[in-house]
C-alpha cells in the first residue's frame, strides 16, 4: 500500500493556470461552456499538459465480486445473478456493453470475488476469495484479503495504462453490493444508516426497513474511524469495492483521468480519499445514481456529477454515458481557435 501511495501527488498547477488563461482566449464568450471549461482544466492538471490530449482510447472495468451479507435478505435478487452477468458481459448482452460500443469504449470484466466458479469464461480471474464474510455478523475480509483484492484493481489501471489506455472508468457487478456501499459512505461522510441506504435493484418498503436496521448495526458493531480505510473495507469489504480503491489509486499515481460510475464507485472513491486526498484530483463523478447514498459520497468528495438521469444499474453504464462529455470538454480545449488566430474581436464578454 505504501509503494502505491507515495506515487501520488496532486493535479499540476502550472498546467491548470495555462488552461484557465487558454478558456479565456477561445472563440466563446468567457464561461460559456460551463462545467464542461472546468473539466478541461482539471484534466490540464491530472495530465500536467495543456493543452491536454484527448483521453483515449478509454476502457471501461467491471469488478465483480459477491457478498456474504446477502443472506441477510438486503436484495431481491439470488447471489447467483452475479455470475450470470459476468457470462452476459462476457457475450456483449448487458447495458454496458451497448454504451460502451456507441461510445467507442472497450469493456473488460474482473472476477475479484465472486462466489461461484466462472473458471470457463473468457473475463480477468483474479478471484481473492469467493464472496466475502457477512458483514452485519463478523469482518467482511482480512487484512490481507483486502491488500490483495486494492492490488488487483492498481495493477489492472497499471495493466491497462501500459496497453495505451487513457481514460479510466469504473464498473462493478455484485447482488448485495450496495449494503456494503451504504456502510461505508456512512463511515467516510458521518451520515447515518437511514440517510445512505437505499433500494438498490428495486426492494420494497419492509426490505428496505430491514436493510436500513442491518446496515445501522454494522456501523455500531464494527465502528470504524473514517481515517482508517483499511479497516472499513475488512469491516465491510466489498472485494469490488476494495479492486475499485486499487483502480482509482492506479490511475491517480499514473495521472489520467478515472470516470466514476455510481454509487459503488463512489463507496470506492471515498474509500481511495482516506488512502490518499489527491486520489480524488483524478476523479470525474460520471454521473449521480439514484441511489441515496451516491449524493452524500459525492458531496464528501467534492465532485459534480455530468449526468443526473435517474440510473441506478451500475456496471458502468453511468461512466460510460459521460465519457463522451469529457472528450467534449477536452477537444474543445484543444482544438478551438482562439480571438487571435481567428480574427475575431474578442469584445467585452472574453
Ligand atoms: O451504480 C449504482 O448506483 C447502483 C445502484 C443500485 C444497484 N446497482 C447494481 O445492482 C447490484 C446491487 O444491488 P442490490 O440491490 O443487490 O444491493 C449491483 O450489481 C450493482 O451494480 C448499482
Ligand atoms: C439483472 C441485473 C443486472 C445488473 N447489472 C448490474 N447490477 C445488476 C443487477 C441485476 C439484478
Amino acid at each position: 500500500m505504501e509503494e502505491y501511495l507515495a506515487r501520488i501527488g496532486p493535479a499540476d498547477e502550472a498546467a491548470m493556470r495555462a488552461a484557465t488563461e487558454r478558456q479565456l482566449a477561445l472563440t466563446k464568450p468567457a464561461g460559456s461552456l460551463g462545467v464542461l471549461e472546468d473539466l478541461s482544466i482539471r484534466v490540464a492538471g491530472m495530465t500536467a499538459s495543456c493543452p491536454p490530449a484527448v483521453p483515449s482510447p478509454a476502457a471501461v472495468t467491471v469488478f465483480a465480486a459477491d457478498h456474504g451479507v446477502h443472506a441477510q435478505g438486503v436484495s431481491p435478487w439470488p447471489q447467483e445473478v452475479t455470475a450470470a452477468m459476468l457470462a452476459n458481459f462476457a457475450a456483449g448482452g448487458a447495458a454496458v456493453n451497448a454504451f460502451a460500443a456507441n461510445n467507442r469504449v472497450d469493456v473488460r470484466v474482473v472476477d475479484v470475488g465472486v462466489a461461484s466458479d466462472v473458471a470457463e469464461l473468457d473475463i480477468v480471474h483474479a478471484k481473492v476469495r469467493p464472496g466475502t464474510r457477512d458483514l452485519s455478523e463478523e469482518k467482511a475480509l482480512s487484512p490481507e484479503e483486502v491488500v490483495a483484492a486494492v492490488a488487483v484493481g492498481f495493477e489492472l489501471a497499471e495493466k491497462l495504462l501500459r496497453d495505451g489506455y487513457r481514460c479510466l472508468l469504473t464498473g462493478d457487478m455484485g447482488i448485495a453490493n450496495t449494503t456494503a456501499s451504504a456502510a461505508l459512505i456512512a463511515t467516510f461522510t458521518g451520515a447515518t444508516a437511514e440517510e445512505v441506504t437505499g433500494r438498490g435493484t428495486g426492494i420494497d418498503d419492509a426490505t428496505l426497513a430491514h436493510k436500513t436496521e442491518v446496515v445501522a448495526a454494522a456501523l455500531r458493531l464494527h465502528d470504524v474511524p473514517a481515517s482508517d480505510p483499511q479497516g472499513a473495507l475488512s469491516a465491510y469489504g466489498g472485494l469490488e469495492h476494495a479492486a475499485l480503491a486499487g483502480y482509482i489509486l492506479g490511475a491517480a499515481a499514473n495521472h489520467v483521468p478515472v470516470i466514476l460510475d455510481g454509487v459503488i464507485a463512489g463507496a470506492a472513491a471515498l474509500v481511495a480519499q482516506a488512502f490518499h486526498p489527491a486520489a480524488i484530483d483524478y476523479c470525474v463523478a460520471g454521473h449521480r445514481s439514484a441511489e441515496p447514498g451516491h449524493a452524500i459520497a459525492l458531496k464528501t468528495l467534492g465532485l459534480q456529477p455530468l449526468v443526473d438521469l435517474d440510473l441506478r444499474l451500475g456496471e458502468g453504464t453511468g461512466a460510460v454515458l459521460a465519457y463522451p462529455i469529457l472528450t467534449c470538454a477536452v477537444r474543445a480545449l484543444a482544438e478551438m481557435a482562439t480571438f487571435e488566430s481567428a480574427g475575431i474581436a474578442s469584445g467585452d464578454g472574453a
